[in-house]
């Protein structure tokens, strides 16, 4: 996900400098260091959290004196809560965000929360920051944080396994993978596009404006949610991710 938000955050004017010790290479021609040690004393202004949230109490800890004054902690993780992650840093204000893969071609969906601790100025440049990389929403609770990472952090996974889910059984209907995702994506990207233009029917209208009385459309609807099945899977896929920030907090 780092990579991903690193395309877009280098369209800005800072210096970034990435340490990872798992990459060979970073986008964008940000600095790559694959060890701390070799920030040598350095202070940044703003230090983001891009780690697994299991790791973040091994790693975290050790860059508390690279933070300048005035500076704050940008933390992508799932879950692990602002006030742990402060806490964990020498109580530096801490800014959370989730942002979502489609980040990496600029279309992602980032909720942003800003602890007590963080300034005006640092909400203001995560919410620039975070704008390079798609859409933004800040919200005014950790709460909602994670209830954004159920609908839109982990959004695109669900999108995903449905298109794929839809090509595996287009395929059983005698058409080639490239025919079957043609369709798919240019089905789900047309509709999707559609519903989202300005002044759009409501989905519940478009839907109908799709089906016809008796028709294919009905038939077939009536089979994907004429019992609101569909709707309660979805409704427990936003649930158990949401349960599983909780625990990640
Ligand atoms: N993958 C996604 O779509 C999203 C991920 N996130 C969050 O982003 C964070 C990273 O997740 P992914 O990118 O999926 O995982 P990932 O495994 O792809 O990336 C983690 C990176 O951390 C690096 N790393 C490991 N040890 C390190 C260390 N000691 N110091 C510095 N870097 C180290 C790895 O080499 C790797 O490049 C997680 O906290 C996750 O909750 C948030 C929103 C969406
Ligand atoms: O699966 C995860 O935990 C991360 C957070 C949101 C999307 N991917």
């Amino acid at each position: 996900m780092g990579s991903a938000l690193l395309e877009q955050w280098s369209k800005g004017t800072e210096s970034i400098t990435v340490v990872d010790p798992g990459q060979a290479s970073v986008p964008g021609g940000a600095r790559l260091v694959s060890d701390r040690a070799a920030l040598d004393g350095e202070r940044f202004d703003c230090i983001i959290v891009a780690v697994k949230p299991q790791m973040i109490d091994d790693i975290m800890p050790d860059y508390v004196g690279h933070i300048a004054p005035d500076g704050y902690v940008i933390s992508i993780a799932a879950g692990y809560s602002s006030a742990r992650l402060s806490a964990t840093m020498g109580d530096a204000p801490v800014i959370r965000v989730m942002p979502n893969l489609p980040a990496a071609i600029g279309r992602g969906v980032s909720g942003i929360f800003a602890s007590p601790a963080a300034s005006e100025t640092h909400l203001a440049h995560a919410q620039e920051f975070m704008a390079r990389a798609g859409t933004t929403v800040t919200v005014d609770t950790e709460e909602q944080l994670d209830r954004v990472t159920a609908v839109a952090g982990s959004g695109p996974g669900y999108v995903f396994e449905i298109a794929r889910a839809y090509v595996e059984v287009a395929m059983e209907h005698g058409f080639t993978e490239e025919q079957a995702r043609d369709m798919v994506f240019g089905t789900m990207g047309g509709a999707i596009d559609m519903a989202a233009e300005p002044g759009a029917l409501s989905l519940e209208e478009l839907r109908n404006s799709v089906t016809s009385k008796g028709g294919t459309t009905a038939a077939g609807l009536n089979a994907l949610n004429g019992d609101g099945g569909l709707t309660e899977r979805l409704r427990a896929t936003l649930q158990a991710c949401y349960d599983r920030a909780v625990e990640l907090r």
